[in-house]
């Protein structure tokens, strides 16, 4: 199953509509949106899908990458439960509206979001973004250890040792461009990611092959941050770059908006030869908290 040709005409139209030097994620590749279940608004290039059971929709991207998507994974009630509690116990800043004391550690952190890693104890130390979070073992937080008996459930075959918990206060936080390809993660890592909270777009775009590295061999997220070719977290992007990797990369994006209590899995290859995003969104005016389970490779 194939992808389908994009217009040629597209990088005029997304010139056009180019805010502020962002571009928009609806203006270029496929953008899926899923409501109660069912998907509006696919277009004719989006991925070849299949529905499978328990309301599991497959989504192949082509040449062995794949999504597993499941918007009711969790029940709203349950969601917004565990929401409640994440937010309240998971150490960070908090609503920006927070304590002073809140503003300071939102200001040391590195990241333009809250973090919190949770791993079975004994792995190797987890460095990403030149960040090395300290692991918090599974008994701190009770409750998430049921949400992973949950995902594996959904996911059988599936295996996950570590947590990685993102809460995004508001629509200024975000995750720039990258890819879980870390190599403590193996060659071709599976990771699940429960969204609870307020819906955001998550993007997908093809990475590109270069001179330096053949197809097959593509930019981590390190290399590509240093070589100025995708969007670094802890520094900024021109306007002439997003324009230039916008239109470049038009060809294969995708994008998807992550309901509560959905998941999400990305597999096979998609580490490797994607990169994914959570882009701002002025309007994403509430709190989302997202958990993306890893298997740590021992
Ligand atoms: O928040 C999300 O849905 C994605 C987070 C993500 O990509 C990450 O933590 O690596
Ligand atoms: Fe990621």
């Amino acid at each position: 199953m194939q992808l389908k040709s994009q217009p040629g005409n597209r990088g005029n139209i997304l010139r056009k509509r180019l805010k502020n030097g962002i571009p928009d994620a609806r203006d270029c590749g496929s953008h899926w949106e899923t409501l109660g279940g069912r998907t509006r608004g696919q277009t004719n290039d989006s991925p070849p899908h299949q529905d499978l059971k328990g309301g599991k929709r497959a989504i192949d991207l082509g040449e062995g990458s794949e999504l597993i998507y499941v918007p009711r994974f969790l029940p709203q009630h349950r969601s917004w439960t565990l929401f409640d509690y994440l937010n309240r116990e998971i150490p960070g800043p908090g609503p920006p509206s927070a304590s002073l004391a809140g503003l300071a550690s939102r200001l040391a952190s590195p990241l333009p979001r809250d973090t919190c890693y949770i791993a079975d104890q004994g792995l190797p130390e987890l460095q990403y973004s030149g960040y090395k979070p300290t692991a918090h073992s599974w008994g701190d937080y009770p409750p998430l250890k049921d949400i992973l008996e949950a995902v594996l459930e959904a996911l059988p075959g599936s295996s996950f040792n570590s947590l990685l918990l993102n809460r995004y206060k508001g629509g200024s936080d975000y995750v720039a461009w990258h890819s879980d390809d870390e190599k403590l993660y193996g060659p071709a890592p599976e990771i699940a990611s429960v969204s609870l909270g307020c819906e955001r777009d998550f993007l997908l775009r093809k990475k590109k092959p270069t001179r330096a590295a053949p197809y097959g061999k593509h930019l981590g997220r390190k290399k590509a941050s240093q070589l100025g070719t995708c969007n670094s977290e802890l520094s900024f992007h021109t306007k002439s770059m997003a324009l230039e990797t916008a239109q470049e990369n038009c060809l294969d994006q995708h994008s998807l908006v992550l309901k509560h209590g959905s998941l999400l899995a990305m597999r096979g290859f998609t580490q490797r030869d994607w990169l994914h995003s959570i882009p701002k969104r002025a309007k994403a005016g509430s709190i989302r908290i997202n958990l993306t389970f890893r298997q740590v490779q021992i």
